[in-house]
């Protein structure tokens, strides 16, 4: 049995009922926050987790608390599988919401690279399936959040990479290791110091990305099938393979907690680093990028 909530009105007064739904019932279960909508279908216990943030899907803080509070949601209800999309086809995300950067308030951008990183190590070290279904252009945050799911599926004619670098920016050292771990040390390399955008095709051939797909519902269908492609596999045995194969990596980021946070926090709150940013920001608002 699955539970549901209904609300209605009895005599005037609002009234919830827990309702008790039959498992063979089929039916959707929604249980967005403002800007971050899920529905899990009740038949194949899957979840998709669609960013809705106008107009680029900025990651402020908001969407990055929503995101891990609503991930831990998805975990205790132990559903099969989460893909990761976007509500706009176009954009993933756009990244970092620029606006969370442009200040030198050292407690806020503590506040605001911790909640990053807890948010990127939730994702990657969630026990629960996890498939990016790229329907639109991520840049930066959007690349690296991808990263951290075990499978990325990624629609035509759009790009992914850390453009930091040609921002002015540099990107965590955890970003970087997290791209050489899929396309290798050296394109890595080329990568980050060019502040390279991949197209679709590009980033396939590479292994930044796993599959292509002409449209959003041939990815919902294709990490669908992927998601299906474990029903077989002891769920114990691959959580804990999941956590092995992850363990090197997470072990280092999270031994240099403190000085990667001291180290965003001197770069981003610098006037160096936030002139950069405001002339960034103007390039984007006249589209001269
Ligand atoms: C130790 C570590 C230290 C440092 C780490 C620093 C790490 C940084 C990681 C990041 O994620 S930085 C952010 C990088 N992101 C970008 O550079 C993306 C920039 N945006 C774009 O390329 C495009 O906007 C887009 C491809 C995402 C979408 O293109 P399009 O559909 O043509 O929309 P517009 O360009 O017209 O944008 C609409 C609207 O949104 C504003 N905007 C876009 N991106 C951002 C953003 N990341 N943050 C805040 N605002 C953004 C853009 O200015 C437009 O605003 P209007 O007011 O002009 O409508």
């Amino acid at each position: 049995m699955f539970k549901g909530i209904c609300r209605e009105t009895h005599n005037g007064n609002m009234v919830t009922k827990i309702l008790k739904i039959p498992k063979f019932f089929t039916c959707i279960r929604n249980f967005s926050s403002e800007n971050v909508l899920v529905e899990v279908n009740n038949k194949t216990n899957t979840a998709i987790l669609r960013l809705s943030r106008p107009p680029v899907n900025g990651l402020n803080l908001e969407v990055l608390n929503e995101f891990e509070s609503l991930l831990s949601q998805l975990e205790q209800q132990k559903v099969n599988g989460v893909i990761i999309t976007s509500n706009k086809e176009g954009i993933l995300t756009g990244g970092i919401d620029i606006a969370e950067l442009q200040t030198i308030d050292q407690r806020r951008l503590k506040k605001y690279w911790t909640t990053f990183r807890d948010t990127f190590l939730k994702l990657y070290n969630t026990p629960l399936l996890t498939v990016a279904v790229i329907n639109g252009h991520s840049p930066a945050g959007g690349c690296l959040f991808s990263t951290a799911c075990d499978y990325r599926v990624m629609t035509r004619n759009y790009n992914i990479g850390g453009n930091e670098t040609q921002l002015g920016l540099v990107a965590p050292i955890w970003f970087m290791d997290r791209v050489a771990d899929l396309i290798g040390h050296r394109q890595a390399e080329l990568a980050f110091t060019q502040g390279k955008l991949f197209s679709t095709d590009e980033a396939h051939k590479l292994g930044l990305i796993d599959e292509i797909v002409e449209n959003t519902a041939e990815g919902l269908s294709k990490a669908q099938i992927i998601i299906n492609s474990f029903a077989n596999v002891p769920k114990k045995a691959r959580e804990i393979s999941k956590r092995f194969t992850r363990q090197q990596f997470l072990d280092k980021m999270i031994r240099d907690t403190d000085d990667d946070i001291r180290h965003f926090v001197n770069h981003i709150g610098s006037n160096e680093t936030q002139k950069i940013i405001e002339q960034y920001m103007q390039k984007l608002k006249s589209k001269r990028f």
